[in-house]
């Protein structure tokens, strides 16, 4: 198969795990025999200091050229103070609305190895496995007015949705239930928010077409305290952009790190952009210690959704939960008795395991 990816590898340890995503993605396409070519571009802080905006005219035409966009992270103290059109955080919300990548995916896994690298109870943490489905391009984070105003001395955000686009990350969660445990649990604020007072309708409106969907209302608040202290009880969360943004965070405290999370952000046709959950990291930036595997995983995120190659993506994800089996870890993560390893070694050895795994998948189709 022949694909044509974008890396955007933006800032701070953006740019170490794209590297990592990059050997990966080598060694599929020589294991698979696909031809993988990549074109980076800039996005964010870089972008700012080389284009002079956060997202450059040529990095949208690039991203919408291509079949696929890996990303790494955006920010940094560097930029904080410039005003907010040219935030770098500005690049990744631009992106996401140019391409309409509507619907985030974002699994949380507990890998058994991670057990006692959570602070949470281990009978707590012990088999999580939930699905947040956030929606990307609208509410508080893309509402307008949002400014300052009387001379500073106030300020107004706007959140802002529309029946359509609720419905369709809606539609999108009952499909992801569907695929999975068959039970969605809606997320919102409909006690106090007339945002989510549509959201919660549409919920109940939409059941009617998936009847084989377990369908549960939890209010944001109560929601946060659930997702650490039962989350057993999570199969797929849908929720609106910034509930999503902060819930998933929290849900990275089950798996042990941020630096397990990886995410999906789709549009209809199948076109995505990969990026991990976690930020550019600048407090552990250039120091070759950020965990690689939730930009790994977001790679195998991108063989599935966008070029259906589940065999791919299943082996990337095999050789991450066998490299953590083995007791390898980043510094993120604590592991009893494990061996603490930075960037470029936990990324050899998911490649080498690509490597000899495929192999051995090989020799044994022989016998078949
Ligand atoms: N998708 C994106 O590009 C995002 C960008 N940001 C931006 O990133 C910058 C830093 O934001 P923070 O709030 O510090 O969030 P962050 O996610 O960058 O870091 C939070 C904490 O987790 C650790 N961490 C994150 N990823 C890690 C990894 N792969 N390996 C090991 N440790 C990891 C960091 O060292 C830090 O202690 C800000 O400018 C923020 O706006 C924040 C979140 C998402
Ligand atoms: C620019 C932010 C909304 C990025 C972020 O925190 C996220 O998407 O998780
Ligand atoms: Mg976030």
């Amino acid at each position: 198969m022949k694909k044509h990816i974008v890396l955007l590898p933006g800032d701070g340890i953006g740019a170490e795990v794209i590297q990592s995503a990059k050997q990966v993605l080598w060694a599929i396409a020589e294991e698979f025999n696909h031809e993988f070519t990549f074109e980076s571009r800039d996005i964010g802080g870089t972008a700012v200091d080389t284009h002079g905006t956060p997202l450059p005219d040529e990095t949208v035409a690039a991203c919408q050229q291509a079949d696929a966009i890996l990303l790494g992270a955006v920010g940094g103290p560097k930029w904080d103070s410039l005003p907010s059109h040219l935030r770098p955080e500005k690049g990744l919300l631009g992106i996401r609305k140019a391409l309409n990548l509507f619907a985030n995916l974002r699994p949380v896994k507990g890998y058994p190895k991670l057990l006692h690298a959570s602070p949470l109870k281990e009978e707590v943490v012990k088999g999580s496995d939930l699905l947040i489905v956030r929606e990307l391009i609208g509410g508080l984070y893309f509402g307008t007015p949002s400014e300052r105003r009387d001379k500073g001395q106030s300020v107004v955000d706007t959140l802002a949705y529309s029946r359509q686009e609720i419905t369709q990350i809606v539609d999108k969660a009952f499909k992801s239930a569907q695929l999975r445990r068959h039970h969605l649990t809606s997320v919102d604020k409909a006690n106090v928010l007339e945002s989510s007072k549509l959201w919660r309708e549409i919920v109940e409106e939409k059941k009617a077409d998936y009847p084989d969907v377990k369908v549960d209302h939890l209010l944001v608040d109560a929601a946060a305290m659930k997702l650490i202290t039962n989350p057993g009880q999570f199969d797929v969360i849908v929720t609106e952009n910034m509930f999503g943004d902060i819930l998933s965070d929290e849900a990275s405290v089950l798996t042990g790190s941020l630096g397990m999370l990886p995410s999906a952000s789709l549009r209809e046709d199948g076109v995505g952009l990969y990026e991990p959950v976690h930020g550019s990291a600048p407090d552990i930036a250039g120091q070759g210690i950020a965990n690689p595997l939730a930009m790994i995983l977001s790679t195998a995120l991108m063989l599935r959704h966008s070029f259906q190659l589940e065999d791919e993506a299943h082996l990337i994800e095999t050789a991450v939960q066998a490299v953590l089996d083995d007791g390898y870890h980043t510094a993120d993560l604590q592991i009893p008795d494990g061996q603490k390893i930075g960037t470029s070694h936990m990324t050899a050895l998911i490649v080498e395991l690509i490597k000899s795994q495929s192999a051995t998948k090989s020799i044994l189709n022989c016998y078949v």
